[in-house]
């Protein structure tokens, strides 16, 4: 059996290595002899059908599962070497065989399930004959399958080679497609760079090549990515073309703004050369006409010259040609000579024409200068009437807040009658009070009478009881003595006794009712006095209560009343505001000194200065034979009293009140009466004081309205020193800004009193005159070396609203400005003088900033200006009272003090600022 299996094993094995060996001498074979594509192409098919190569790669493919893609560049000659292999191996026979193996064993198992069962299926041979045909089953199927699997590859590789040469035939064609298309790009990029190009793609074009569609696809969406650049730079260049137009626009403005400077400047010239015209005309003859003159002169001397030249030539001719050439050569010359100088005459002479076209030109501005000058003289000529008619204006305005609110003014007068009605009810009332408190008095008086009377009856009532007493004791001794005399004496006598007696009995009966009148007089006069204190009572009680009805009623029409005269008194600080707007926030008083005996130190001085009766804003000064005029606001006559001054000022004190800031300085040549005009004298007194006694009266006015307070502080600046003019140390003050945080100036350390009365004002203005630096100099006796600032400040609360004001009063008196070899100042005089006249100056400088509406105004540059700044600026109010003296001496200085104000009178301070806080807002 062991033997059976050996010999069966050595069967399969050498069946199995015969084969092995021949596959592997085949590749060895082919390895070695047939070297080459081209043995493979000419190389004999062996048995089984399989090339050598086959064989290799078969090998290859068995020992590499992965099948790795052919080459490109595998020949296709390689490929087409393939064929088909036939299946007819040794292995074949014994598949056959084992086939028909297989089909005994079927058989065998329907005899098993027949039942005839055989213990034939139990052999081990059997078993492994079966494993052995099962393995060699699997072995020739997956032969099968690698040889399918190799036909696949084989038919894979030929399509491949296919398609690749088709890809190759693709890639030339579309090589030329693109060559084509790219033709049609660069059309296209034409096309694009010219706007509005129709595609040149048409939809034929399109469809004719089927196969180039999605090169066509791409060409579109290049085309896209084109249109969408095209799209870009339209953009782009949409906003260069609006940045363009920026810039044009920029161009355009900054041109216009050169035209206008340009512009300008042409009327500037034109002014500048109106002004040279001017002037020329002022002094003589003009440029053109002294060109005229001069051109003229030359032209002259030109005329001559030819006349000489020609001369010469005439000459030269009528000599005889002895050097003809010399002479001909001179004569060309001065031909030539000639006709330059020809040409030079008529040039001149044309210059000339077009200068006196320019004379002509310069005549006819001049005229129209002069026009121009006659149109603005009557425009001054205009503006002085209206100035004048401000007078009248200032009454219209007046008139007009009557004439506007007729119907406030009808209220007002029904209120007032009304007002009236009840005070009259009130007075009398308060007449009966009086007439009932007289009769009281009266009645009072009228029972004290009668108490006296009273007492005295009572008293003559008891002398006469106690007479009566007496006489009756004595009657009664008598008749005792009668009865024993007439028990004793004569009928007769007794007689006598009787009749004493009857009478004594008449009188005593004549006496009750004397006695009882007086008594019932006494008890009704009690009677009376006891009912009288009752009667005195409800009277006064009635008279009461009638009193406090009426004051109900008053109180109850007052309210209203309150109402309408707060409304009054706004509309009333309205139309004051506008009235002292009307007149300007800055205004120039001038004041001429009369001529004093003690001023004329030398005879025969002449007055210079002389006001007009008709026309209260002009003064006239003759110098070097010239008057000259000066309009100013106002101008008092050198008789003025001082109340008509401060008339002119008192609408500003008012201001202040309201809470504005005011500035009232006196200026004017040292002795000329600025002291006078602001401090006065006692007996009469000058601005400041009576500007304080206006306020208190004003201040009483409104007391149910509002509730002030006023504090004074007074402070002198003497050579740029500050001073407390209150204070009795009088030491150096500084001026620095407030730490409040307001902004505003304080001066540390200065003495600020509250006023509480008129009278307490009085005595702080005499002590302040009193410490004011004086000296006596050649042009005042007492003449003030210092200016002196007196500052008021009201702080007003309004009792309704609860707003609050705060308004400023600088009174100040500067110091005299002179000329210092005319005041005999030296040595400290003269610093003084020369310190006072240095700060006038920056008052000055201030003034002309101001006028000059500069954004710096030099306040600091003077203690002076320093101080007053918040009165002088912006938003204030101010007056400037020029003081001049009407004597030929004083004639330059007034003349300087003059021109000072008319400058003085053109700064404008916009309009006033009322300084008032509202619930703790500031307007
Ligand atoms: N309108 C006037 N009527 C009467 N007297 C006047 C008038 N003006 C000035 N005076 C007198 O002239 C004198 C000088 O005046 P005042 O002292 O006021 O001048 P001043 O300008 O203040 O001088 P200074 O600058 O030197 O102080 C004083 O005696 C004064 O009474």
């Amino acid at each position: 059996m062991y033997a059976f299996y050996s010999l069966l094993v050595y069967i399969f094995y050498t069946v199995f290595k015969k084969e092995e060996e021949e596959a592997l001498e085949g590749a060895c074979g082919a390895s070695s002899d047939e070297p080459g594509p081209v043995s493979m192409e000419t190389g004999s098919r062996r048995r089984d059908g399989h090339t050598p190569k086959m064989r290799k790669n078969a090998c290859a493919r068995l020992s590499e599962s992965s099948s790795s893609s052919d080459s490109d560049e595998m020949s296709d000659e390689d490929e087409e070497d393939v064929s088909e292999i036939p299946a007819c191996t040794p292995l074949a026979a014994f598949l056959s065989f084992k086939q028909e193996a297989e089909k005994r064993r079927a058989s065998q198992v329907q005899l098993e399930t027949t039942g005839k069962v055989t213990n034939l299926a139990e052999s081990p041979l059997v078993a492994v004959m079966s494993h052995l045909l099962t393995f060699l089953e699997q072995y020739s199927h997956f032969q099968q399958l690698q040889q399918q699997a190799d036909q696949y590859r084989v038919q894979l590789k030929r399509h491949r080679a296919q398609h690749r040469r088709q890809m190759k035939a693709l890639r030339a064609s579309y090589r030329q497609r693109l060559r084509d298309k790219n033709s049609i790009i660069c059309s296209l990029e034409e096309a694009i760079s010219q706007p509005q190009t129709p595609s040149p793609l048409s939809e034929g074009e399109c469809s004719s090549d089927a196969g180039t569609q999605a090169g066509v696809h791409r060409l579109v969406e290049s085309l896209y990515g084109l249109q969408g650049e095209r799209s870009k730079l339209r953009g782009e260049l949409r906003l260069l073309h609006s940045q363009l137009e920026q810039k044009e626009r920029d161009r355009h403005c900054r041109i216009q703004a050169f035209q206008q400077q340009i512009d300008e400047l042409k009327s500037c010239i034109e002014e500048r050369e109106e002004e040279l015209s001017r002037l020329r005309t002022a002094t003589g003859a003009t440029d053109s006409e002294k060109r005229v003159l001069c051109l003229s002169a030359e032209n002259e001397s030109l005329k001559q010259n030819l006349s000489v030249t020609q001369g010469l030539l005439q000459q030269l001719s009528a000599i005889p040609s002895q050097s003809s050439t010399m002479l001909i050569k001179e004569n060309e010359t001065l031909r030539s000579r000639v006709q330059q100088l020809e040409i030079s005459l008529q040039q001149r002479a044309e210059q000339l024409s077009q200068l006196e076209r320019q004379s002509e030109q310069s005549e006819w501005r001049r005229g129209e200068e002069l026009r121009k000058r006659e149109d603005r003289v009557r425009e001054l000529q205009l503006e002085l009437d209206r100035e004048r008619s401000k007078e009248p204006l200032v009454k219209y305005v007046t008139q007009t807040v009557e004439v506007e609110s007729p119907a406030t003014l009808k209220q007002l007068t029904k209120a007032r009658q009304r007002n009236e009605l009840l005070s009259e009810r009130l007075s009398t009332q308060n007449e009966r009070c009086k007439h009932l408190e007289e009769q009281i008095r009266k009645s009072d008086e009228y029972s004290c009478n009668l108490q006296h009377k009273i007492a005295a009856y009572e008293r003559e009532i008891s002398k006469l009881r106690e007479d009566l007493l007496r006489e009756i004791g004595h009657l009664e001794e008598r008749k005792e003595e009668a009865v024993k005399a007439a028990a004793s004496c004569s009928a007769e006598h007794f007689q006598n006794l009787q009749d004493q007696f009857f009478s004594l009995q008449k009188r005593l009966t004549a006496l009750p009712p004397t006695l009882r009148s007086m008594k019932t007089d006494y008890t009704s006069l009690r009677s009376q006095v006891r009912n009288f204190s009752d009667f005195y009572g409800s009277a006064i009680n009635e008279a009461k209560k009638q009193i406090s009805a009426a004051i109900n009623e008053m109180s109850e029409a007052n309210k209203d009343l309150l109402e309408k005269y707060r409304k009054e008194v706004a509309l009333r600080r309205k139309y004051h505001e506008q009235l002292v707007e009307l007149k300007g926030n800055i205004r120039v008083l001038c004041r001429v000194k009369p001529v004093l005996k003690e001023d004329q130190h030398e005879e025969g001085q002449s007055v210079v200065v002389t006001t007009d009766p008709n026309n209260e804003s002009s003064l006239t000064v003759l110098s070097k034979g010239k008057g000259r005029i000066f309009e100013l606001d106002k101008v008092f006559h050198p008789q003025a009293a001082q109340e008509e001054v401060f008339q002119e000022i008192e609408p500003l004190v008012t201001s202040c009140i309201d809470g504005y800031h005011v500035c009232i300085f006196a200026y004017g040549q040292t002795g000329s009466g600025k002291t006078h005009t602001m401090e006065g004298s006692v007996e009469n007194p000058g601005i400041n004081q009576r500007a304080l006694k206006h306020l208190f009266s004003v201040i009483e006015e409104r007391k149910d309205m509002w509730s002030y307070t006023v504090t004074v502080s007074s402070v002198e600046i003497y050579n740029e020193v500050l001073r407390d003019l209150l204070s009795k140390d009088g030491e150096k003050l500084d001026i620095k800004i407030n730490p409040d945080g307001t902004g505003q100036l304080h001066v540390p350390g200065l003495r600020i009193i509250e006023v509480k009365s008129f009278q307490h004002i009085k005595k702080i203005l005499a002590t302040a005159r009193r410490n004011r630096i004086t000296f006596g100099t050649q042009m005042n006796q007492h003449s003030s070396r210092s200016h002196a600032l007196l500052c008021i400040t009201v702080e007003g609360t309004d009792l309704a609203t609860g707003s609050k004001t705060t308004g400023k009063l600088n009174l100040v008196d500067l110091a005299g400005s002179e000329r210092v070899w005319k005041s005999g100042a030296e040595g400290e005089r003269l610093k003084e003088a020369q310190n006072i006249n240095r700060s006038l100056l920056a008052l000055g400088d201030v003034i002309q900033a101001l006028r000059a509406r500069q954004t710096h105004i030099p306040f600091r540059n003077s203690r002076l200006t320093y101080l007053l700044q918040d009165s002088l600026g912006k938003g204030s109010k101010t007056v400037m009272v020029v003081q001049v003296s009407a004597l030929e001496s004083n004639v330059g200085e007034t003349l300087c003090s003059l021109k000072f104000a008319q400058r003085v009178c053109k700064v404008e301070l916009g309009p006033a600022a009322r300084k008032i806080e509202a619930g703790g807002q500031c307007d």
